[in-house]
């Protein structure tokens, strides 16, 4: 069982750091200290790239068949401990350990089973060519990758990653978030269970700017793929470049949610609205942190959503009553109160929440704040413009369709849009217009794991998912042959 003090996983052993040093993990619901972390250097990196080295030829030749079979037993193993895992999810993240039983933990498990399947399905190319040769193309694994993952959702992601590089024959070397390091620790322990050979599957913890960074400059790691700040993944980028290094970058977004008058606004779809704003505390890439509404039924629209905001219960992540809890860390919590502030600098009516929610009891220190929405602010303001990655929503009012679309993709980010109405030639028409990797329409984080998943300007640079994630852990070959 999990100690206190969580290891890191190198070359098949639980370790503690080379140096020794510690970083405090905190539980966001009661501001108290329940763990320590390894706070790696480079040290460590060193030795988990030396075994990932080592283990990767053996990795990569073994059938796919096996590597499958050995995600599916870890997925397994998750699974059996659910309860387990979506505790120890909720107090590290703060979020609602519901929450974490019905989405973050079965995603991750769907995460390893997915690729599992996918990587038994995936065939070579070929193309015939009519003057007498054909192609084929071969997929060599890259050989050592580097998967770095953040903090709001934090065994989903790191397994999103992880699980595509593994089944398509890397070995890794991954760093959870030091936010949010727990889940990933437990993993490590159970992919020794589990089977996995020493070396395939590393997991070092620790801070951005010394673990992540010795990750992204190690020569031995070819590829890396993260998760997280706009601002991180630019210096990844600006790191990885002269070292020719891939990368799959999934960053920030600033959403737009769009609703039009003829939507079908009944109550489940109204309660996804809300959803897509405030789920998981609002600290999900793809919420949608600005609601676009058209005129003509924006006073009733409000009210209505405006009641089912405020029905949103805050409040101790461990009751299953509980709709939002803590936001993950004392710095997060200030940057959000942060925003609310400068919102109202800028002129915006705050038309529920605002601030922080003091609870009783266990909950006293915890970093709480009321679901807010605000209004009055144009598309060009800061509030409008920057992520904030917190239960804030802007509502902003639009006429028609080209100012829906103006204002939507009136953003520096192009990562997620969703769109509402029941006009099925109105929805082809701005799913093609909207800047955006990924358009839902009258839905929102309806996922198929197939679908390339990501999005475009400051919101990242590639795609993940399906056959994109496999094509990514892969380096193609392509053998022309005449005959
Ligand atoms: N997917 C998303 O869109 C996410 C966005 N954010 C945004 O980022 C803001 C800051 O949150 P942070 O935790 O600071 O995110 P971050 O981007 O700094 O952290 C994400 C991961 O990158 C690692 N990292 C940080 N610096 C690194 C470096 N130089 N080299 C390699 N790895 C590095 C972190 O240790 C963590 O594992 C949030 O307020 C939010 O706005 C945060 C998490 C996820
Ligand atoms: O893959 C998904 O379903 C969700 C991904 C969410 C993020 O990448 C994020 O919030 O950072």
């Amino acid at each position: 069982m999990l100690s206190t003090r969580l290891a890191n996983l190198i070359d098949g052993r639980l370790q503690a750091p080379v140096d020794d040093h510690w970083l405090d993990v905190y539980e966001p619901a009661t501001g108290a200290v329940f763990a320590q972390c390894p706070d790696s250097t480079a040290a460590d990196i060193h030795a988990a790239v030396k075994a990932a080295q080592k283990a990767a030829p053996t990795w990569a030749a073994t059938p796919v068949e096996t590597r499958a079979s050995l995600l599916h037993k870890l997925a397994d193993l998750i699974e059996a401990r659910l309860d387990a895992f979506a505790e120890l999810e909720s107090r590290d993240s703060g979020k609602p350990v519901a929450l974490a039983k019905r989405l973050d933990i079965p995603r991750a498990v769907s995460n390893l089973r997915f690729f599992a399947a996918a990587i038994i399905g995936w065939e070579s190319e070929s193309h015939a060519m009519e003057g007498g040769a054909i192609n084929y193309t071969l997929r060599h694994p890259l050989g050592v990758v580097g998967c770095i993952s953040p903090w709001n959702l934090p065994l989903y992601l790191f397994t999103w990653k992880i699980a595509p590089a593994l089944a398509s024959g890397n070995a890794v070397v991954a760093k959870p978030s030091e936010i949010t390091p727990c889940t990933a620790a437990l993993l490590g322990e159970l992919s020794i269970e589990a089977g996995f050979p020493a070396g395939v599957l590393n997991i070092v913890q620790g801070r951005g700017p010394t673990t992540g960074q010795a990750i992204i400059e190690h020569p031995a790691i070819k590829a890396i793929s993260f998760t997280g700040s706009t601002r991180t993944g630019a210096s990844i980028a600006a790191t990885a470049a002269p070292r020719f290094k891939k990368v799959s970058l999934e960053m920030g977004g600033k959403n737009p949610a769009i609703v039009f008058a003829d939507a079908d606004l009944s109550e489940e779809n109204l309660d996804t609205i809300v959803r897509s704003g405030f789920a998981n505390q609002g600290e999900i890439c793809l919420c949608g942190s600005r609601l676009l509404v058209q005129h003509s039924i924006y006073d009733s629209f409000r009210e209505r959503y405006l009641a089912k905001v405020q029905a949103l219960r805050v409040g101790d992540p461990q009751q299953a009553s509980t709709d939002l809890g803590a936001l993950v860390s004392r710095e997060h919590f200030d940057k959000v109160m942060h925003c609310i502030e400068q919102a109202r600098k800028e002129g915006g009516r705050v038309l529920c929440g605002g601030g922080e929610l003091k609870l009783d009891g266990r909950c006293s220190e915890g970093w709480f704040i009321a679901p807010t929405v605000i209004e009055g602010l144009s598309n060009d303001t800061p509030t409008n413009q920057q992520e904030i990655f917190g239960p804030v929503v802007t509502l902003i009012p639009f006429e028609d369709e080209a100012e829906a679309i103006a204002i939507a993709n009136g953003t520096g980010y192009g990562l997620a849009a969703s769109l509402w109405t029941q006009d099925l030639s109105r929805a082809h028409r701005l799913g093609a217009q909207l800047e955006f990797g990924i358009v839902w329409i009258n839905c929102w984080l309806l996922r198929d794991l197939r679908t390339p998943f990501g999005g475009s300007k400051q919101s990242g640079v590639g795609r993940e998912g399906g056959v994109e994630a496999l094509r990514f852990f892969t380096e193609p070959r392509n053998i022309c042959i005449r005959y």
